[in-house]
Formats: structure tokens, C-alpha cells, sequence
């Protein structure tokens, strides 16, 4: 589905990512973890086509992306931030922005927004005003709109990073429900290596900008790597999953 290949990005004289190589499968879920500052950000950014890598290719759906990306592209790939950045407006009108852009149909933007307000547990905030939601129903409302253009890949930037530990628990059951049922693909950035462990088949821990290990989350908390992916798990090895 999507795939790179000596990945890099630069700001100024930084690098921020060295010579990344990632691979996503179809119905994959990744997840991405690393220490404050290490690139997971950067490395979302590049690989939804919002930052321009300074070297590299990527590949999507095994067509190599060049500098012009086509709007079509990028319609295919959604993206959840840790804020919800809702338009001020009603609930159903944020679910419905992302079709409404798409050109669909009156009857399928109704239906669809309808079927992901219910999948993701707001169907009674439909009309509510956006601006008056809680934060957990804010990111809720922010899911149901990337889900429901249904996109081929979608980016997950840690979403719960700012919810209360419940809120957070109950949201992680419904997204990886709707995830398998839906078989989506996707990379989910947690500081919280629970969360992977929860959510992601793979995970790769990315420190200063470089892959330093891609294995499964089981085998990454199990199993030595190398001292400083030991040194960044260390506090995850020692918990019980
Ligand atoms: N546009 C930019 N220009 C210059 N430097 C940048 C830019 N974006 C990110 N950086 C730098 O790149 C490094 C990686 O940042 P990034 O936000 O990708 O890390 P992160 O792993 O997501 O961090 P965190 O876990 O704290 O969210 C940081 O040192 C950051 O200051």
C-alpha cells in the first residue's frame, strides 16, 4: 500500500529523518514510537505528502509519488492529530466536511455520516455543537470524519495523548473494533506503548530520525535489540501487558 525507501528530510542543516525504509501492507496497522523529538511527526508529515522529503521516493499503491501529488492521492489518505481541530460548526457537519469535498451524494454523505457517528458512539451528539463537546467526544467526532471518507491509509498522530486515562481506554476498544472490522490501514503514533501493543501489529521505533528496530510489539518488549531501543523501552519491559 505504501512503501519508501531511503527516506530522508532536512530542515535547514537538521536531519530530521536519515534514510528511512517503511513498508505498509494492505490492512496493516504500524505503530510508531520514539523518544520526544526523535521524527515520528516528521515522519507522518512525509509520508501523507504534507512535508516534501529532501531525498528518497516514496511509493503508494506501487506508483512512485513524485513533487506534484496529485489531489486524487491525496483524498486517499486521512489524518487524526492530537487536537481535534473541529470547524465551528454541528457534529454532523464536521463528519459530513470530508465527503461534502469528495462531490458524494446528499443520501450517502447522510448515510455514511450516520453509519460513523454510530460506530464510533455519537450518534446522540449529531446536532450538537461542536464547540461545546468534551475533549474525548471532540476526538471522537475528529475519527468519525477521517473514517468515514473511508481512505485507503489513515494517520493517526497520537489521538489520545490528551485524554483521562478511561476515556482513553474505552476509545482504543471501539477503534480497534472498527479497525478490524473495517480491515484499515493505518500508522498510529502513542507515546503510551500499551496503545501500540493494543492497537498495531508492528511497531518501529524511530530514534534521531533513524529506524532502529521494526519487529512486533510482543517480540520489541520480550526481546533485547539494541542498547538504546532496550534504553527507550526499558520502562515498557518492565510493566506487565
Ligand atoms: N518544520 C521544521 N523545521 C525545523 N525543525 C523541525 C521541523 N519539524 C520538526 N522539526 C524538528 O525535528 C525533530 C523531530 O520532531 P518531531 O515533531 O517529528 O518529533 P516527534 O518524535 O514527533 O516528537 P514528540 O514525541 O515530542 O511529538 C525535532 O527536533 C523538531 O524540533
Amino acid at each position: 500500500m505504501l512503501k519508501a525507501k531511503n527516506l530522508c528530510w532536512q530542515q535547514g542543516n537538521k536531519k530530521i529523518l536519515d534514510n528511512i525504509d517503511f513498508s505498509l501492507l494492505k490492512g496493516e496497522v504500524i505503530g510508531l514510537v520514539g523518544p520526544n523529538g526523535s521524527g515520528k511527526s516528521s515522519l507522518l508529515k512525509v509520508l501523507s505528502f504534507l512535508e516534501k522529503p529532501t531525498a528518497g521516493e516514496i511509493l503508494f499503491q506501487n506508483k512512485v509519488i513524485g513533487s506534484n501529488i496529485s489531489l486524487d492521492i491525496r483524498r486517499k489518505i486521512a489524518i487524526v492529530f492530537q487536537d481535534p481541530l473541529l470547524l465551528n460548526t454541528t457534529v454532523y457537519e464536521n463528519v459530513a466536511s470530508g465527503l461534502k469535498i469528495r462531490g458524494k451524494s446528499k443520501k450517502e454523505i447522510s448515510d455514511k455520516v450516520d453509519r460513523w457517528l454510530t460506530s464510533f458512539g455519537i450518534f446522540h451528539l449529531k446536532n450538537q455543537k461542536a464547540r461545546l463537546l468534551s475533549g474525548g467526544e471532540s476526538q471522537r467526532v475528529s475519527l468519525a470524519r477521517a473514517f468515514a471518507i473511508e481512505p485507503d491509509v489513515i494517520f493517526l498522530d497520537e489521538p489520545f495523548s490528551a485524554l483521562d486515562v478511561p476515556t482513553k481506554e474505552l476509545l482504543i476498544d471501539d477503534i480497534n473494533k472498527i479497525i478490524k472490522d473495517t480491515n484499515t490501514t493505518a500508522v498510529v503514533v502513542s507515546h503510551d506503548f500499551r496503545d501500540i501493543f493494543r492497537l498495531a501489529s508492528k511497531a518501529m521505533v524511530l530514534i534521531n530520525g533513524r529506524v532502529e528496530a521494526v519487529d512486533t510489539p510482543f517480540n520489541l518488549i520480550n526481546k533485547s535489540t539494541t542498547a538504546e531501543v532496550d534504553r527507550f523501552l526499558i520502562h515498557w519491559k518492565n510493566l506487565d501487558f
